[in-house]
């Protein structure tokens, strides 16, 4: 039986991951909290650096970063840097660098945003200088900024992020009319990485897949809901069920939080999955 994603003209090979947002969880608990939502089902973990200047609020910076990578020696960090002049906070991140013991494969990017670098020029030189210093490279945008700003680049990066709020909070509504930007990239770039973040949750996540996004923030949706387990694996089958056009029994399994709970027995034996 065909899958279904040849209707939404959005068909791609990418994974579909899911990476919850910290920004909204007991940032206080930041190991735990991370830890909570990959028992859960989390395949990375997405973590908005906020400095004040480019968004009104202020979140936590490379340091932490660095402290959360001894917890979590073996996740994909994506530190999305809502920051103002991100070329000064390359080196700083990079100390959090690390590769997958097995699968070989970088575990940090760097994400930063179009706005802060188009208007000084700038944009080759921070990708360039992320390179250098051993991450991958993602390029997000807002709202209100055109595609067409991202497209010369996107040769060079890893990932394209395509904001589906203001940045700046947890909790707001998601803007369906992004997905524009969203079909726009995936028709160009089949196989590249196309992350969504602001307002995606479980009935949400279907218009980001359909339209071909396969990373998946989210923060609300996933620390604010009673089944996080349920929340992650739901979001995941949309990818793959619209994304990749998988048939339905070939679909992650839904997950719900009893299992987290066996599975984080397994972890206290030793079977550490993060
Ligand atoms: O970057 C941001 C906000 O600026 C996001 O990562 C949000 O933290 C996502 O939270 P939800 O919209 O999913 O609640």
């Amino acid at each position: 039986m065909a899958g279904l994603c040849g209707s939404f003209k959005a068909c791609h090979c990418c994974t579909a991951r899911i990476g919850p947002s910290v920004l909204d969880c007991d940032t206080a608990m930041l190991a735990t909290e991370a830890a909570r939502a990959l028992r859960a089902g989390a395949d990375y973990l997405h973590l908005d650096v906020m400095d004040g200047n480019f968004v009104p609020a202020i979140s936590f910076g490379a340091n932490v970063i660095g402290k959360l990578r001894a917890h979590h020696p073996k996740v994909f960090f994506d530190c999305h840097m809502m920051v103002a002049k991100p070329e000064e906070q390359v080196e700083q991140v990079a100390q959090a660098k690390a590769i997958h013991p097995d699968t070989k494969k970088n575990l940090l990017q760097f994400t930063f945003h179009i706005e802060t670098t188009k208007s000084r020029g700038k944009t080759q030189e921070v990708i360039d200088l992320v390179k250098q210093n051993g991450m991958l490279v993602g390029l997000a945008l807002n709202p209100a900024t055109p595609v067409e700003h991202v497209l010369p680049y996107l040769d060079q990066v890893d990932m394209a992020l395509v904001m589906t709020v203001v940045p700046g909070k947890g909790g707001q509504s998601f803007m369906v009319d992004m997905m524009e930007k969203v079909r726009h990239v995936r028709a160009k770039y089949p196989e590249k990485d196309i992350e969504v973040d602001g307002g995606v949750k479980v009935h949400t996540v279907d218009e980001a897949a359909k339209a071909g996004a396969n990373m998946i923030v989210s923060g609300t949706g996933v620390y604010k809901v009673e089944d996080m387990a349920l929340a992650i694996s739901t979001m995941k089958r949309s990818v793959e069920l619209y994304g990749n056009g998988l048939t339905e029994d070939k679909l992650s399994p839904l997950r719900y939080d009893k299992e987290t709970f066996w599975i984080s027995k397994a972890w206290d034996l030793g079977n550490d999955p993060t």
